[in-house]
């Protein structure tokens, strides 16, 4: 049987299909160009290390294949302002919303909502595989997308690439072992995300991270993603020089999202 990330994909494309019948393409490109300004992501990172915080890019999702729901109480737009104001020492660099709606129970709206409804800079977290979706991605706001090395090969990152940041949009682009690593390292953006669950077969270690961390170049902001649940997590990771998290279920669990960033991260 096919694993989740080929179902995934498979979705993806009927998707993309169906979407283009409804908004060409052209019309697509021409919503997501006419909106001007971007927030900047990577700086919002860069800031929070350049003051010795830990950059976090903080998850609004709802559901997730591996977990089923995670949050029933879920207002993307109360979310996001939790995140941006955290305790008001600590609080998020930048947030990560899910649009999938099949396998994540995410949306379009949803991010449209959570970036309406703070400052922050928003990296939409989906599946791409296409530049359709890229067009999309800035068309609903988003200030980022997301380029998961397993689901696409060299040419196809460096297209979808090409034309986020033709839009002045920031590019995450994340690997899970060695050979995506180094395939990534080929990408201009400097923002590289190592996911330390195999979204293959959901094992989750941060020894991913760890493992791959010295074969990053300096140039390179690394973002370390996935299974950072409690502060000794954390500490390990700022121990071993890294200081961008993006960090989901840890939060989506709390009541106050934001609050429970700001004890992780304190
Ligand atoms: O989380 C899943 O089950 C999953 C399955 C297939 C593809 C992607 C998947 N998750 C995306 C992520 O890796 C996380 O949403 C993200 O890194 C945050 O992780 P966490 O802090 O562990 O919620």
């Amino acid at each position: 049987m096919s694993d989740i990330l080929n179902q995934i994909v498979a979705v993806k494309r009927e998707e993309i299909a169906a979407a283009r019948k409804k908004k060409p393409l052209e019309a697509m490109r021409f919503d997501a160009e006419s909106r001007v300004l971007t927030r900047d992501f990577e700086g919002a990172l860069r800031a929070k290390i350049a003051a010795g915080q830990a950059a976090v890019i903080a998850e609004i999702k709802k559901a997730s294949p591996s977990k089923g729901v995670i949050r029933e109480d879920f207002i993307p737009a109360d979310i996001a302002q939790s995140y941006a104001e955290g305790n008001g020492q600590v609080r998020a660099a930048c947030l990560s919303v899910l649009t999938d709606r099949q396998f994540f129970q995410g949306s379009a709206d949803y991010l449209k909502q959570a970036r309406a409804s703070c400052d922050l800079p928003v990296l939409r977290k989906d599946f791409m595989v296409d530049p359709y979706q890229v067009y999309e991605a800035r068309a609903m706001g988003a200030d980022c997308i997301l380029l998961i090395a397993g689901c696409l090969d060299d040419a196809q990152m460096a297209d979808l690439e090409a034309i986020a940041m033709g839009m002045n949009m920031a590019v995450l682009v994340e690997v899970h072992d060695r050979d995506e690593l180094h395939r990534a390292l080929r990408l201009k953006t400097p923002l590289l995300g190592i996911n330390n669950r195999n979204l293959r077969t959901f094992d989750v270690t941060l020894q991913t991270t760890l493992d791959m961390l010295s074969e990053v170049p300096d140039d390179r902001m690394l973002v370390t993603e996935s299974g950072i649940l409690g502060r000794e997590d954390v500490q390990t990771m700022r121990e071993a020089g890294v200081h961008a998290f993006l960090v989901g279920e840890a939060f989506m669990r709390a009541p106050e999202p934001g609050l429970a960033l700001a004890e992780l991260f304190a």
